[in-house]
């Protein structure tokens, strides 16, 4: 699909999408603590429908009704040899130790970009928790046999947060005993607040965490309960992209984004206001409007999913803008640094890789053009975003990447008044 947008005003009040990363971790704690789940605003995307599928053949029961999710679980027992994750990372490596809780080998599969991504990991980690695992180099498909004996281990956690995702889950799910997981180097720290939170929030017993440096299960749960409710939160991450829309192209409410939540890409409310963004920010809604912004340095390394909206913000903000964390986006959907750099170098824009700093020179206006999504949703919602003050307009191919995170994007920008056309 190609989606042309024209250089456009926006104005009015906007929801923020659900959470994938919440709506994701809601399944797994879901199937994992067992009992009936009641999901509010569940998500959509394709990688929450990827994660209901895994979770519906890991055993669980789900009923849709409107705008909640019924979940019914007795604990995860696969009721099919073969698990798909569609393109979701953290889907893959969140339900990778949980499908090892099964005696029977399973394999488990990717479409898109997430063959091509690392899942070395399993094959360095899973061994040493008794499970057997056969990768591709690495790469998918995976077949594991466990299930998995919960012990002592130390992981490293500088490629992603998401595998110490999966390992705290399927160690909370099997009753982990007085063992400590200890990690190094962890990256997208918030992330894992977010995993703890979600285990709270299910029931799940919560390790001691000793700052990120070890996690430490005594194999007390709380009390446990039969069932319990979830709301699925707002997302920061396709939030952002809406604030910096508003900041660029007219006054906009963005509303359903939590200020306390323990969402990463919170920080963009950082970048915001370090730039000078006219941003208002109360309890129940974010008001933002355009008005003349400067060049802003921001560490990235922790919410590296925040670069594609921050390259559209930078790009209207005068002077150079400072990205710290370029190290980060190589094993996303594409290779991000290279894409952003790439696409938006179509439109006019100068973007420099110096080792982990991204260097932006924002302010001289951009030019609309034929841009590539690479496949990649938050290249695609980038381009459009800063396509809304470019000049002429802007053409966005393999648009529909979008569905993989924000399948109403277009829509909803639509609604402020932004002039898209979308083509087949
Ligand atoms: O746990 C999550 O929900 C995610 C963690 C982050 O990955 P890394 O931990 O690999 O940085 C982020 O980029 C991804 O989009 C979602
Ligand atoms: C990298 C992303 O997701 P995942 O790693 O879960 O595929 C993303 O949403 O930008």
């Amino acid at each position: 699909m190609v989606v042309t947008v024209e250089p456009s005003s926006i104005k009015g009040e906007i929801w923020a999408p659900a959470s994938k990363s919440s709506m994701q971790r809601a399944c797994a704690a879901a199937i994992a603590a067992g009992g009936t789940s009641i999901i509010r605003n569940p998500g959509k995307s394709n990688d929450d429908k990827a994660a209901l599928g895994v979770i519906q053949a890991l055993g669980a029961a789900i009923e849709q009704k409107e705008n909640e999710l019924i979940i019914r679980s007795s604990g995860i027992h696969a009721r099919s040899t073969t698990v798909h994750c569609g393109e979701s990372g953290l889907g893959i490596r969140m339900f990778t130790p949980l499908v090892a809780l099964n005696e029977q080998a399973i394999t488990i599969t990717g479409e898109g970009s997430l063959v091509t991504r690392p899942m070395d990991f399993f094959d360095e980690v899973l061994p040493q928790l008794q499970v057997s695992v056969q990768s591709q180099q690495g790469k998918l498909p995976l077949v594991v046999k466990g299930p998995v004996k919960p012990g002592n281990i130390t992981i490293d956690g500088s490629l992603s947060s998401q595998f110490l995702t999966g390992i705290l889950l399927a160690y909370a799910a099997s009753g982990a005993k007085d063992v400590t997981i200890t990690v190094t180097n962890l990256k997208s720290k918030p992330y894992v607040d977010l995993t703890l939170k979600v285990m709270e929030d299910f029931g799940l017993e919560v390790p001691q965490n000793n700052n990120y440096e070890s996690f430490y299960f005594t194999g007390n749960r709380p009390t446990v309960t039969d069932s319990r409710t979830y709301t699925v939160e707002g997302d920061w991450s396709g939030g952002a992209f809406l604030l910096v829309a508003a900041a660029i192209a007219g006054e906009t409410i963005i509303k359903g984004l939590d200020v306390f939540s323990t969402q990463a890409d919170k920080a963009i409310l950082q970048a915001l206001m370090s730039c000078g963004a006219g941003i208002s920010i109360e309890p129940e809604q974010i008001t933002i409007r355009p008005v003349p912004m400067k060049a802003f340095h921001f560490n990235a390394t922790d919410c590296p999913d925040l670069f594609p909206p921050l390259v559209a913000l930078a790009a209207y903000c005068e002077g150079t803008t400072v990205i710290e964390g370029v190290g980060r986006l190589t094993h996303k959907e594409s290779n991000r640094a290279l894409t952003l750099q790439e696409e938006f170098g179509k439109m006019g824009l100068s973007i420099e890789l110096q080792d982990d700093l991204m260097l932006i020179k924002g302010g001289n206006g951009l030019t609309g053009a034929k841009v590539h999504s690479h496949h990649d949703h938050r290249i695609a919602m980038a381009c459009a975003v800063a396509a809304l003050k470019a000049d002429g307009s802007t053409n966005i191919e393999k648009a529909e990447a979008i569905n993989k995170s924000y399948p109403d994007f277009y829509e909803h920008i639509r609604s402020l008044g932004a002039k898209l056309n979308q083509e087949a």
